[in-house]
């Protein structure tokens, strides 16, 4: 229906108290914008001694931090500004702070972290995105309650007993592309089957479901996969309305947000259209599940699951159980569940998929890595008469360990995440930066109220100061022979939860999935090196921001995330 009839329609059916409100929301907007200029244009930033980056243009940092094309950025933040930067708002926005700060960021993630909330920006989308207040969308004490809850099913005890379900799913994909080059190397998507290889893994072991995604026709799979993958390049476009997603969601009645969303998906705009779209692909399939998981479970507890696609092994169904069994004052309501099992899918799918695709990218430009690494899996796989190693094998063996984690180091699948100062504070700092006024060593810095703090994942795994002066190469070796706490060149402390780097979080948000992550791509690379040797095609293949990384073919962006490689069977 077109822009102007839906909007003459709903007027028809809401009257006249919907056409006051959007007046009011208007004026509203308009109010807060040129407060904002005047603020921008009349007050003096408490950040202006601190050292940072000049926005490229009069909207300040935003847009720079957000474009998909400038992964410097980020990458590059610590070396070309220090270990905390100054990021300026603009006419419109105030100043925020960029840290990768080792003891800043260990106030800011451990010791202080009741003062720096998940932003209002990231737990709003999220929210909008679960469709309810699951871990990314609450913090305090709301969220300790979740975490006490889901955190035992993420541990290694839990987490290794999928290693027979990630085989089996590995092999699955070994099938597919074993048939397409059984006469000879062929050129493909390597991204396409592990995209599906990463959806069944955390499908069936995150939430017990299948997408069927490796038949070619499955419609869930195809509408599922175009949302997950559109969800959050879209919603990154759509950072200047983020503030404002929080407030979003709480819009009350719902029948009005309803209707908002109707028109808003109305307008011309894309990254909207595809936000709204994906949001309303995923909500329904975790809803279906929830419900079909739990009636059963109410029937015939557990057990009654064993025919599902994970025999009733997944974390959602370990979790769901530990909730029965909890406290009434310890209980997550059933949409709380929803949002994590969201929350599971969405963090699990798009990261590792990613990660996948990154390390096979790496080893296809250096065939003596990729050999050094396939030697020591047939070495173990002989060892097992060729059969699957399990969570504790694949992770006793060092070059895959260290392939791991320089990957992920280097190329950390989230760059940075956001959180907001709720009260003012001090932030200590282990690398003083220089005052730009006085030129003399800053140790620790006032922060505001209201600041936003932005975590460098990826600017803190790549500091020099921390890394040495090749923290910028691609090296395993670095971790061959060392300890996770030696790993730093200077022995210095992050509060990291992965070998010191930041690539996982720290703190009581870090990622409780880095175990199941590890052993998914563990999992998979033991499986398809020895069976294929890949090689690099012409085409070149760049990274693009869009808050987790993306793959794209250089001058064939509109096609979509790909990574073309030469397969074959060795
Ligand atoms: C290479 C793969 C992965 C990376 C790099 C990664 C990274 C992260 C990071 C940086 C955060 C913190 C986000 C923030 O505070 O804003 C996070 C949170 C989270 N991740 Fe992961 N993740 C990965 C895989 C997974 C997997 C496989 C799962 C599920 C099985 C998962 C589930 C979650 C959840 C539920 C949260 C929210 C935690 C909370 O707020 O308490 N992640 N992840």
């Amino acid at each position: 229906m077109p822009f102007l009839e839906l909007v003459q329609a709903t007027l028809t059916d809401n009257g006249l108290r919907f056409s006051i409100m959007v007046k009011a929301a208007v004026v509203g907007l308009l109010v807060v914008l040129v407060l904002k200029f005047v603020k921008a244009l009349t007050s003096r930033s408490p950040y202006e001694h601190i050292p940072g980056p000049q926005p490229s243009s009069i909207f300040g940092y935003l847009p720079d931090m957000h474009n998909p094309n400038d992964l410097d950025f980020h990458f590059k933040m610590t070396e070309r500004h220090g270990h905390v930067a100054r990021l300026r708002g603009g006419l419109f926005g105030s100043d925020g702070l960029y840290v990768s700060d080792p003891l800043a960021l260990h106030t800011i993630l451990v010791r202080n972290q009741s003062i720096f909330h998940e932003s209002t920006e990231f737990s709003g989308l999220f929210g909008i995105i679960h469709h309810g207040d699951g871990l990314a969308s609450v913090w305090g004490n709301d969220h300790k309650k979740q975490r006490k809850l889901m955190n035992p099913v993420f541990t290694a005890a839990y987490v290794s007993k999928l290693s027979p379900l990630f085989n089996r799913i590995a092999n699955e994909l070994r099938s597919r592309w074993s048939a397409e080059v059984q006469s000879g190397p062929v050129v493909m998507d390597i991204l396409d089957g592990l995209t599906r290889t990463a959806l069944e893994l955390i499908s069936q072991g995150g939430i017990g479901h299948t997408f069927n995604s490796f038949d070619k026709n499955s419609k869930e799979f195809v509408e599922f996969h175009e949302a997950l993958k559109d969800v959050l390049p879209a919603a990154s476009k759509l950072f200047f309305l983020m503030p404002y997603f929080e407030a979003w969601r709480k819009i009350q009645p719902v029948w009005l947000r309803r209707t908002l969303a109707r028109l808003a998906y109305a307008l011309p705009w894309p990254s909207l259209r595809y936000f709204i779209n994906a949001v309303n692909t995923m909500h329904p399939v975790c809803v279906k599940v929830f419900r079909q998981k739990k009636a059963a479970m109410e029937r015939g507890g557990v057990a009654a699951l064993a025919n599902t696609a994970s025999g009733g092994r997944d974390l959602t169904t370990l979790f769901m159980q530990a909730n029965m069994e909890a406290d009434e004052e310890d209980k997550m309501l059933d949409e709380i569940v929803i949002a994590n099992m969201s929350a599971i899918v969405l963090g699990g799918q798009e990261t590792t998929s990613g990660a996948m695709s990154r390390l096979i990218d790496l080893m296809s430009s250096n065939p003596t890595l990729q050999d050094w690494i396939r030697e020591e899996l047939q070495e173990a796989l002989a060892k097992k008469n060729g059969q699957p190693l399990d969570y504790y094998e694949l992770n006793a063996l060092p070059r895959l360990d260290a392939l791991c984690r320089e990957a992920l180091r280097l190329f950390a699948p989230v760059t940075f995440v956001w959180r907001q100062t709720m009260e003012d504070t001090v932030i200590p700092l282990q690398y003083p930066i220089k005052d730009t006024r006085t030129q003399n060593d800053i140790h620790e810095i006032v922060v505001r109220k209201g600041t936003p703090v932005y975590v460098g994942l990826a600017s803190t795994n790549r500091s020099t100061a921390l890394w040495g002066p090749d923290a910028a190469e691609f090296k395993p070796e670095r971790w061959i022979g060392r300890q996770a706490h030696e790993s730093t060149m200077y022995q210095v402390k992050t509060p990291g939860i992965f070998s010191n780097m930041m690539t996982f979080l720290g703190g009581g948000r870090a990622c409780p999935g880095m175990k199941f992550a590890l052993l998914e791509i563990k999992t998979v690379m033991s499986v398809l090196l020895p069976t294929f040797r890949f090689e690099r095609t012409e085409e070149a293949v760049d990274w693009r921001l869009g808050i987790t990384l993306s793959p794209y073919v250089r001058g064939k962006e509109e096609e979509g995330p790909r990574v073309p490689m030469q397969v074959s069977l060795m």
